[in-house]
């Protein structure tokens, strides 16, 4: 049971883990008229917050065609019948459709689409689907040399503009512009649905550096060119007042469009989004330096191809309350935009506006949610439990098609088993702490894990096997029982938000992961266990509990009047699923596929790849420090908490297998030898150097004699605690430095003397010559390890550039490649 809650105000600090996962940025410093390029590479620290990734449902209604492709837009709607578009009941849907999109890489947006889903029907709308954004151009229905989606305004539109309009303008998901009476606004029946445009709710999350995630990244691009925005980094400075600016309503033209953007538009866009209404949330953390480019530029872009903007954009940040962001959002600005415009309170036939009052004015009280898949058990059970991969093996004739599991589980399909061949600790054993070199085989998967040097790693990590019993207990569940995930497909939008479509295609992307599988390989690889649910998790949880003060606890904690508690009692007390279901709302209960719902996704963890693919070609090392932290738990006790990943990684002995896959970064050697490199890797942060240090030694010693001399220098700047306990890799650095690959090595220990040094300070003293080989020489800079510490060396690179060459710190900008 959890602890009544406590006054004593919660914390906002977030724990820190170390490099269970990384991002890569680049950048350049432009230098105004001179031309040296910097390139800056950093990765980040994770928060340990989990990301929620709870995959609940997504059916995809791919804009699929209803009767004859020939016909216009305008013959479908308003018809009624087998094949044709549904006239709503205008007084269970005064606000008409509405349909939600999400890019999403590890689930987020995802879940916050499903939640607009499941409010539209209170709110007097009827949601059409939740589709992944992926789907919108992978629309195998859409028939791109048909004439089908011209609206007959004498526009010859191109293919991938029938595509995009194929899903965003699809009729199936318009209001058909019939009848009316009642309400204004401009369309039909109580307060105006918008009658023949579409309405789609835009949830998007940034990636990369400001870039799309996975399942976005076409649309991006066809929005890109459709748009006329080329740069996507041009967006960030100018659609920044969006979120605050009114949006006149007009029929047509630029202003009421959600741009307004200047932009490097080479032709003018071509408004083929005319008919579309649009909200956006854009998903992002403020310690990234393009907070939330991928939100505003879908919002910008799609004004600019003709859209109408009905909601203010929102941006939320995961650095601090995401949730929070969304909550506010929805309905503080969502809903309420929405309503006013297609419903009007107390317009319509009364019953919509009553529920959409109630509904404005009050929080919704979920009932049981809906599941959009079913288990089904097979029939063999495993009788030994550890034949559990017997049990896959033999299953593996017989998994999900890749097309039905969800875009962001994609790397449960992608991932694939490799040995340890070599593992060491890199630290002295004085050290307390631990930081492990792993080398892993990947001789016989080539085919799908070739890499190049400095690449990324992404480790699907293990829930262990005590905690995964302990679960499985909980709820009563048999481990060793093998079941397949049946997508739910009821042939209508009926009480599930996501079956909106008996068509075959309503079951893409739907299954969270690929099934037959036992419950034990399930529980393990599949469901985060561990890591803190988010508020909406709880509320989800909240659901199946028996106990009424269980279910309170847990609905206190997911509501808004519940942050600090949740904050104090989940997140800093590293309160997991596990620890929820075991101990402390022993209530709970529920069948399996209502618990891989409510359960988030386990998520990969990255690793920069610390080998070169040159000297290494079958064998990918990484170098990982494992994360402990001391807290105090729920319980009063104080608890030494691993890192998942990092914790499990450690914890595997040569022989043992991991699941991997490879994930390009943008980390790369200059192809002209010529050029110095200038490394920044404090601790683990040396991975990449490393790698980078072997490709030039062998590069060293292939080559001619005369050759060679041209290489430019390697210069490195290391940073630990203190020589004898984590100088790690030092035997390797000294043998660099020897054979002269290495033609500088500056070392900062932050603990050997009173003040401390970190590297950024060695590079401080090192201004003069720092410049001369970036303005005589070109020189690189790679920059890899804490954001922090990323920061703070930018910053003395901007001093020494403004200092040394004489120009204004502006002028020094950080521009991104
Ligand atoms: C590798 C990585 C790179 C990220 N890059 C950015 C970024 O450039 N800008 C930003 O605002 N947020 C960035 N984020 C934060 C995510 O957008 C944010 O956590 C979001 O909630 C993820 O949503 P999802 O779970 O739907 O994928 C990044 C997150 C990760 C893990």
């Amino acid at each position: 049971m959890f602890p009544s809650s406590s006054s004593t105000a919660a914390s906002t600090s977030i724990p820190l883990v170390v490099l269970d996962a990384l991002g890569t940025q680049s950048a350049v410093i432009s230098l105004g008229v001179t031309t040296a390029v910097l390139l800056v590479t950093t990765y980040y620290y994770y928060l340990s917050r989990t990301k929620s990734s709870r995959t609940t449902t997504t059916t995809t209604m791919t804009g699929r065609l209803v009767g004859d492709k020939s016909m216009t837009a305008s013959s479908l709607v308003g018809k009624d019948g087998d094949g044709d578009i549904e006239v709503l009941d205008a007084s269970k849907y005064p606000g008409g459709r509405l349909t939600v999109y999400y890019g999403s890489q590890t689930g987020t947006a995802q879940m916050f689409a499903r939640q607009i889903a499941e409010e539209c029907e209170h709110r007097g709308f009827k949601c059409d689907g939740v589709i992944d954004l992926q789907d919108v151009v992978d629309n195998d229905d859409c028939d791109i040399e048909g004439t089908w989606n011209d609206d007959g305004e004498g526009v010859e539109y191109d293919g991938e503009v029938k595509l995009i309009r194929a899903t965003l303008a699809n009729p199936r998901h318009r209001d058909p512009d019939v009848g009316g009476g009642g309400g204004g606004g401009d369309g039909i029946g109580g307060g105006g649905r918008g009658g023949g445009r579409s309405k789609a709710v835009f949830l998007v999350a940034t990636y990369g550096e400001g870039e799309p995630t996975d399942n976005a990244q076409q649309f991006v691009e066809i929005m890109k060119r459709k748009s006329g925005i080329r740069n996507i980094y041009d967006i960030g400075a100018t659609t920044t007042t969006m979120t605050t600016s009114v949006v006149e309503e007009k029929e047509g033209g630029e202003d009421e469009a959600g741009g307004g953007t200047e932009t490097t538009s080479e032709s003018p866009p071509v408004a083929f989004l005319a008919d579309v209404d649009y909200a956006v949330f854009g998903l992002g953390n403020k310690q990234y330096e393009h907070y939330n480019n991928m939100g505003r530029f879908v919002d910008a872009s799609l004004g600019r191809c003709g859209a109408r903007r009905v909601a203010d954009l929102g941006l939320g940040d995961d650095d601090d309350d995401l949730e929070g962001d969304f909550e506010n959002w929805k309905d503080g600005v969502l809903w309420p935009s929405l309503i006013s415009r297609y419903v009007g309170v107390g317009g319509g036939d009364g019953s919509g506006g009553e529920r959409v009052n109630a509904a404005t004015t009050g929080r919704i009280t979920h009932a049981l949610p809906p599941c959009p898949y079913t288990v089904d058990y097979c029939d063999s059970r495993i009788n030994a439990p550890d034949n559990d991969d017997r049990a896959d093996q033999d299953a593996e004739a017989d998994v999900s098609p890749s097309d039905m599991i969800q875009t962001s589980s994609r790397h449960y399909v992608q991932a694939v088993d490799c040995p340890i061949i070599a593992r060491r600790e890199l630290r002295d054993s004085s050290d307390p702490g631990s930081t492990v070199h792993i080398e892993i085989d990947i001789s016989r998967r080539m085919d799908v894990m070739k890499y190049h040097t400095a690449d990324n790693l992404g480790i699907l990590p293990k829930n262990d096997s005590t905690t995964v019993e302990a679960v499985a207990r909980a709820l009563n569940y048999d481990l060793d029982r093998r079941f397949r995930l049946v997508p739910k497909n009821d042939g209508g939008c009926g009480s599930d938000p996501n079956s909106i479509s008996s068509s075959p295609s309503s079951s893409r992307h739907t299954l969270p992961f690929p099934t037959p599988c036992t419950v034990r390989h399930c529980l393990e690889r599949y469901c985060d266990l561990t890591g803190s649910p988010r508020r909406s998790d709880l509320k989800q949880l909240a659901s199946y509990a028996v106990d009424d003060l269980d279910r309170r606890a847990l609905l206190r904690m997911s509501s808004k009047e519940g942050k600090a508690e949740y904050r104090e009692k989940i997140v800093d007390a590293h309160v997991g699923i596990a620890d929820i279901v075991t101990r402390l709302c022993p209530s709970i209960s529920c069948p399996l596929e209502h618990f891989i719902m409510a359960c988030p996704r386990l998520q990969p963890r990255y690793y920069t790849v610390s080998s070169s693919s040159m000297v290494h070609p079958t064998t990918i090392h990484i170098t990982l420090a494992v994360l402990e932290t001391e807290r105090r738990n729920v319980d009063g006790d104080v608890k030494v908490f691993r890192g998942l990943c990092s914790g499990y990684l450690a914890g595997l002995k040569t022989g043992d297998t991991v699941s991997a896959f490879v994930r390009e970064s943008t980390f790369r050697l200059p192809r002209q030898i010529e050029r110095p490199v200038i490394m920044f890797g404090p601790g683990t942060g040396i991975a990449p150097m490393r790698a980078i240090l072997q490709e030039r030694s062998h590069m060293c010693q292939t080559m001619e004699p005369q050759q060679r001399e041209r290489i430019g220098a390697s210069i490195l700047y290391f940073g630990c605690k203190n020589r004898s306990m984590d100088y790690i890799y030092q035997d390797e650095l000294e043998a660099f430095l020897e054979e002269r690959t290495l033609t500088e090595l500056h070392l900062a220990f932050s603990r050997e003397k009173a003040d401390k040094v970190y590297v950024q300070h060695l590079l401080a003293n090192r201004g003069e010559e720092t410049w001369k080989l970036i303005r005589d020489e070109n020189a690189f800079i790679f920059v890899c390890g804490a954001v922090r510490m990323g920061a703070d060396v930018s910053s003395t690179l901007q001093d020494i550039i403004s200092q040394e060459g004489g120009m204004n710190r502006d002028k020094a900008k950080i521009d991104d490649v």
